[in-house]
Order: C-alpha cells, then structure tokens, then sequence
C-alpha cells in the first residue's frame, strides 16, 4: 500500500498519452537547472515510459489509482534494465509561435566521453544553446536510438570494422542491420502533447526530416548544424554527406 500523501504529490505531475499503438506515461515537468559554458539555464524536464515496460499495467484507472498502481510496479519492473527516453523543454513551449526542436539519438561514445570519432557530444551542447538563445524549444534525447538504433554493443563492432576501412554505413549493412533504424514515434506523441503549433527543427539529415514530417510531425523549417570537425571525425561525416545524402551546403570540411 502506497502512502496516500506520495501519490498526491505525484499525481500531479503524471499524464497518459494514449495512441493507436498503445499508451506512454508521461512524468514532468521537473525543473532542471543545466550549466550552458557557465550560465545556468532552467530546463523543464520529462521522462516517459511506455506502459508495456512496466510489469501490468491496468486500463481505465481513474488518475489516483493509476499512480498508485504505477507506484506499486515501479521497484519489480527492472528499468534500469530498460531504456527511458526524455525531453529538455525550454521557454513557452506550447505558447511560442517558433520553437527550435533537436531530435537527438543517443551516443553514448560522444555524449558522455566526449570522443571525436563522432559530432555528437557537439550538436547536443550545441543544440542546447540553440533552443536557450531562440528562447523557446525543446531537445528530445532519444535513449533507444544508440548507433542509429543498432545498440551500443553492435556500435562498437561496428567501429572495429571502420578500423579497417568500412564507413560508417558499410559497416551497419555488414552487421546485418539496415544503415538507420531509428523511429521517433514515442518522441512525436510527446511533442504533440506538448506543444501543437509548428516547430524549426535542428539536422543536417534530409531523411531525419522527412521521416518526421512523413509521421506528422508540424516542421515548418530547419536549421542546421555543422561543427566539430576534425582529423577524427573526418570520414564520418564525409559519409554523412556522400552516402547518406546530408545537406552539405552549410559545411565546410577543411
Ligand atoms: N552505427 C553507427 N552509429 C554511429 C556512429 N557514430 C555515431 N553514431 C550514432 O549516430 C547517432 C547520431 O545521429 P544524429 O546525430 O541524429 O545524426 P544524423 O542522423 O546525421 O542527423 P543530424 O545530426 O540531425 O543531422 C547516434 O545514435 C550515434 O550513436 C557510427 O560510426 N556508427
């Protein structure tokens, strides 16, 4: 039994998005005070879980019950296990009549240790600064996306291969994986449960943006984002250009 008082004070902060597909839990906003080269800047923060992840789940519940029934799943359902995606949201983002958004695939490599090989670690702190600067908008980071959707292990075969002279897209289709298999399903009903208006979104990816628009998403524009570049990361972003076809113009690889 689920002490009343700390279902109160989670209920609150607890919505159901309910799809065709099934239905995510939605926890936030939580105010994330994040350090931008020296400044701090308040982000609002959400998490989300689909409900298959979680060991039952229970239909038609009324708000209090299904928090405490959430509560009660929590400590048996191993997320730790699993993958939680979440989102950076900035300014008013539901009200602003232009929000920047970055649908950012998780990389553990650049992200965390800041490696090179990739720009990774870049375009999420560059992003950042982006949707600060414009004032409102919102960075998506995307936790089942690792390697473009293939998983951190297969990631770091896929290294060993570029090693050896595979690029980045070689090595994926050796591995027995399609180049991208990333869906930004998930992603799209939370910003549409946040914000309806039309959004400006971040990538130099043409089939990132069209997959997006392709699954409803409102993009009126986009922006891109090159940086970074050096003798590490050369190839791969080569490859991003000549055989993923990624918009160029805005690039200039020394
Ligand atoms: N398979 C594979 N994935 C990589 C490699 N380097 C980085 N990644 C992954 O690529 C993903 C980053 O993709 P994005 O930043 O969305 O790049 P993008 O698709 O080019 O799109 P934009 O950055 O929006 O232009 C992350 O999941 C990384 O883990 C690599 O060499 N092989």
């Amino acid at each position: 039994m689920i002490d009343e008082k700390i279902v109160g004070i989670l209920d609150d902060r607890i919505e159901t998005i309910k799809s065709k597909n099934g239905t995510l839990i939605l926890v936030g906003p939580i105010q994330l005070p994040v350090n931008l080269e020296g400044e701090t800047h308040t982000f609002k923060w959400y998490c989300w879980l689909p409900c298959k992840d979680l060991v039952h789940t229970k239909g038609g519940c009324k708000n209090k019950e299904r928090t405490e029934f959430l509560i009660e799943q929590l400590s048996a359902s191993n997320l730790a296990e699993k993958q939680q995606s979440s989102a950076l949201v900035y300014g008013d983002f539901a009200g602003s009549p232009d929000a920047l958004i970055r649908m950012h695939s998780i990389c553990h490599t650049g992200d965390i240790f800041g490696s090179k090989r990739c720009d990774c670690g870049f375009q999420l702190h560059q992003s950042m600064k982006m949707i600060t600067s414009h004032g409102a908008g919102a960075l998506f980071y995307l936790a089942n996306h690792e390697g473009r959707g293939i998983g951190l292990f297969s990631k770091a075969m896929a290294y060993i291969l570029q090693e050896k002279g595979y690029d980045t897209v070689e090595a994926n289709l050796e591995l027995g994986f399609k180049d991208d298999v990333r869906s930004y399903e998930e992603a799209l009903l939370v910003l549409a449960h946040l914000r309806s208006k039309p959004v400006t979104l971040i990538t130099n990816n043409p089939r990132k943006l069209s997959a997006l628009k392709a699954s409803g998403m409102n993009v009126e524009d986009r922006v891109p984002l090159w940086g970074d570049i050096s003798e590490f990361n050369r190839k791969y972003l080569e490859t991003k250009v000549n055989r993923s076809g990624h918009f160029a113009e805005e690039l200039t690889i020394p």
